[in-house]
């Protein structure tokens, strides 16, 4: 998926020279920001596209449980909802990805060997990723020797905030190489940058670069422990920076909103937003994702409404 940036190696050598690098991106005008990504989320659109846009939104979703009660036997059935969301229309898309905690990986490979849906594993001490960068690596390690196709990890928001970017840095380096397998199939990585932590704009912004410069193959908004989280002003922003770092470099990296995405009207929102800031290169699965719990089911009743005329109820599905 990624190949090297050689353009801007040099700005992590050291301490003072990411700092300056970080501080020296344009600062985010947050008025226009919000008023942009309002503007955008009131775009209205046809019938025909909102049918094509609830399956390509299906196709994007990391479906997703990171609850400390989750089971065996609830990832399993996660599963057969991603593969097959409804079960009474094979023509619904499968999900890209069902996203679970480490020790779980196992079951989720299990239940998905040979169908295409991917699996991604939280790590690194999620969500606080308050631990030693040891136990991080290690964690990642788990999940990759478990068969996780992709790693969604969190960013040191204490170590940012302090304005320590080496450290954010160093971590993500370590953590990318701890996603290398002897195959070279190596898992990809989703660095979650908890953007309700980070306070502005500017540091959503720095903190985009940060990890893209790191090695990330994506960037993600935030873990769904902490409010606010995907909201559409940091999508925007975090697009912003894909796109301008594809102009700089010539690699693409990819964007996961993730957290308080409920509804198709949400998804769509988000749809709309990759096209107009990013461009359609991202309206794919490979390079946009929408990290959800609860959304899947709200596209199937949507889906529903569109191809037959009214509602199955939220019963008629099975839960999330
Ligand atoms: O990465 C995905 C999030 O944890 C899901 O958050 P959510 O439960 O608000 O959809």
């Amino acid at each position: 998926m990624s190949t090297p940036t050689t353009s801007l190696t040099e700005v992590a050598s050291s301490g003072a020279t990411l700092r300056a690098f970080l501080h020296g991106l344009p600062g985010v005008d947050r008025v226009g920001a919000d008023q942009r990504a309002a503007t955008l989320g009131t775009r209205s659109i046809k019938t025909t596209a909102k049918a094509k846009a609830i399956d390509l939104a299906i196709s994007m979703v990391d479906l997703t449980t990171l609850e400390g009660a989750d089971t065996p036997g609830k990832v399993r059935a996660m599963c057969a909802k991603a593969v097959r969301p409804d079960p009474a229309d094979a023509s619904v898309p499968k999900v890209a990805a069902v996203c679970v905690y480490p020790d779980l990986v196992p079951h989720a490979v299990e239940a998905l060997r040979g169908t295409g849906v991917r699996v991604a594993s939280v790590a690194t001490g999620f969500p606080s990723g308050r631990t030693s960068l040891a136990v991080k690596v290690d964690d990642t390690a788990l999940a990759v020797a478990s068969g996780a196709d992709e790693i969604d990890m969190v960013i040191d928001r204490g170590a940012f905030l302090a304005g320590d970017y080496l450290t954010v840095y160093e971590q993500i380096v370590a953590v990318k190489a701890a996603c290398a397998r002897k195959d070279g199939e190596d898992a990809h990585l989703k660095v979650i940058l908890e953007t309700g932590e980070l306070v502005t704009y500017d540091n959503v912004r720095r903190a985009s670069w940060l990890a893209m410069v790191a090695g990330a193959d994506f960037i993600k908004t935030s873990t769904g422990k902490v409010a606010p989280a995907a909201t559409l002003p940091v999508t925007l922003v975090m697009l912003e920076a894909v796109r301008d770092f594809r102009d700089r470099t010539g690699r693409m990296v990819g964007v996961k909103p993730a957290g308080g995405i409920r509804t198709t009207k949400d998804a769509i929102k988000n749809l709309v937003l990759v096209n107009e800031t990013a461009g359609p290169d991202w309206l794919t699965a490979e390079w946009f994702r929408l990290g959800a719990s609860s959304l899947l089911n709200d596209l199937l009743m949507q889906r529903t409404k569109l191809t037959t005329g009214h509602y199955a109820g939220p019963d008629y599905f099975t839960l999330d």
